[in-house]
């Protein structure tokens, strides 16, 4: 039987003596969307950092395709791609730029797909335009570019869909099931119900802890 992408075991998270979560313990396959759910402060953008490598503050283990992610560092975070819940956009850059920028620093984005990408999200005509002149919405769409035009094998995302319109919701929705067809996988938090997505795996953390 081949080995989960990631496996996650006996995770235990506190903030501030409150016990975010414990015991939690999954398995993400490959081609697998894991939506985590809960309410405002339970601990999912805590959580999403903690899985992409940004916070060591927890006790438990991870594997990467079975092996300890502390060994696997490099492969790990070249497959990976997180999106914060920060845009990530910088203001006094075009959308161009900021792609550029993305581009520069992580090795699975490409940078000839810029242009699609800025055109997937709906910013044809923007590219050139700086981005502290964009809605929120649009610097939103400039983040979510990112998407259209990586081959990361994880993409790790909080909250993909704040300041996002209706059309843009269904347009990401429709890229993140080509995503998992495709045998990458997704784990998200949003407050949104995902109707296009396909199947979604949940772990909902106040169920977890019995709030
Ligand atoms: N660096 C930190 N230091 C201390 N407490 C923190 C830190 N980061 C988060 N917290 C606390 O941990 C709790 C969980 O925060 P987190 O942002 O993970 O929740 P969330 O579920 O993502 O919330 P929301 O739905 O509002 O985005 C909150 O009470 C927050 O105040």
């Amino acid at each position: 039987m081949s080995k989960p992408l990631l496996a996650v075991v006996d995770l235990f998270c506190e903030r501030d003596e409150r016990t975010l979560f414990e015991a939690l313990s999954f398995e993400l396959a490959a081609g697998e969307l894991l939506q985590i759910e809960g309410a405002n402060g339970s601990g999912k953008t805590t959580l999403l950092r903690i899985l992409s490598g940004l916070s060591n503050d927890f006790e438990g283990a991870m594997y990467w395709c079975g092996e300890p992610i502390a060994l696997a560092k490099d492969d790990f975070l070249s497959s990976l791609l997180y999106f914060g819940h920060q845009p990530g956009v910088k203001g006094v850059l075009t959308p161009v730029e900021n792609l550029q920028w993305y581009a520069a620093i992580h090795p699975a984005l490409s940078a000839d797909k810029i242009l699609p990408a800025l055109e997937a999200v709906g910013l044809k005509g923007y590219e050139d335009v700086p981005c502290h002149s964009l809605s929120a919405g649009q610097g939103r769409r400039v983040s979510l570019a990112r998407l259209y035009m990586n081959t990361a094998r994880l993409w790790i995302l909080d909250e993909p869909f704040t300041a996002i319109d209706k059309h843009g919701v269904i347009a990401k929705e429709a890229l993140l099931a080509s995503h998992v067809r495709s045998g990458g996988s997704v784990i998200l938090t949003t407050h949104h119900d995902l109707t296009a997505c396909g199947p979604v795996t949940k772990i909902n953390l106040d169920q977890l802890m019995g709030t």
